[in-house]
């Protein structure tokens, strides 16, 4: 079954095609990346399926309801759920008042609590619950974002640049929670690092110049000479 679909969506930005006539389709239970290079639009895609850019033309279906028109906020309550490349946690609120705030859209009373306590140990943000959010690292903070996201138990989950700043083994450890959390969600992951996108996709999309380039397995896009020319580098 496709949980999310679009159809020709495009964005132009003063005549600049960021993202031009992009046809979609993510299989419910699927662990896909999106890569491409700067500025290939991939943060420009993600926006229009939240609902925080508005598209110039095309359509985005989230479990067979055509979405296009809807605000960010009735989209997540649907059960998309999304963190971004700026993390959006509040600095002045602690590690555990993030995570209850988003929480508190499905959850109510004591269930909150032990919601928070859950999706923090899963993330492995090991830091004190009380501690300021502004105080946490880059990198610990887009793990906070994840918690955030997790804790409204998503169905589709949008992951933008999640291992940006982390060390090597936070990244280790971040692979085996993408292989664990597919098991519930569908994810959407952007991501440069390859070996995080080679080792925990079913299936990759590049984008180039806004329009997808390829899409295949990990072992097809590796051997793909387009994708080694307009991405790696090579050709
Ligand atoms: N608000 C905006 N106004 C004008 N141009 C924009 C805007 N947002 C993005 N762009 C342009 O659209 C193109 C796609 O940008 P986008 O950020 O979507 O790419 P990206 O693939 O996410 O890049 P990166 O990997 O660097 O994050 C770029 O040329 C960028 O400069």
């Amino acid at each position: 079954m496709t949980l999310l679909a679009t159809r020709g969506l495009s964005k132009q930005f003063a005549g600049l095609h960021a993202v031009e006539d992009v046809d979609f389709d993510l299989p419910k239970g699927q662990v896909r990346a999106l890569i491409g290079p700067n500025g290939a639009g991939k943060t420009t895609f993600v926006g229009m399926l939240c609902g925080r850019i508005e598209p110039s033309a095309g359509t985005v279906r989230f479990d067979d309801h055509d979405i296009s028109a809807l605000p960010a906020h009735k989209r997540i309550n649907l059960g998309m759920a999304y963190t971004f490349q700026i993390t959006s946690v509040f600095a002045n609120l602690t590690i555990a008042e993030n995570v209850a705030l988003a929480a508190r859209r499905r959850l109510r009373g004591a269930e909150v609590e032990s919601a928070v306590a859950e999706a923090l140990a899963h993330v492995g943000l090991r830091e004190p619950p009380d501690r300021a959010a502004g105080d946490l690292s880059y990198g610990h903070q887009r793990l906070l974002e994840i918690a955030m996201g997790l804790v409204q138990k998503p169905r589709l989950l949008i992951l933008d640049e999640p291992t940006q700043g982390l060390a090597d083994s936070e990244i280790e450890a971040f692979k085996a929670l993408i292989r664990e959390l597919s098991a519930s969600a569908t994810i959407l992951l952007i991501e440069h690092n390859m070996a995080v996108v080679m080792e925990t996709a079913d299936r990759i999309t590049v984008l180039n110049f806004g329009q997808v380039l390829a899409e295949g397995t990990p072992a097809e896009i590796r051997a793909d000479r387009a994708v080694q020319a307009a991405y790696l580098g090579t050709g």
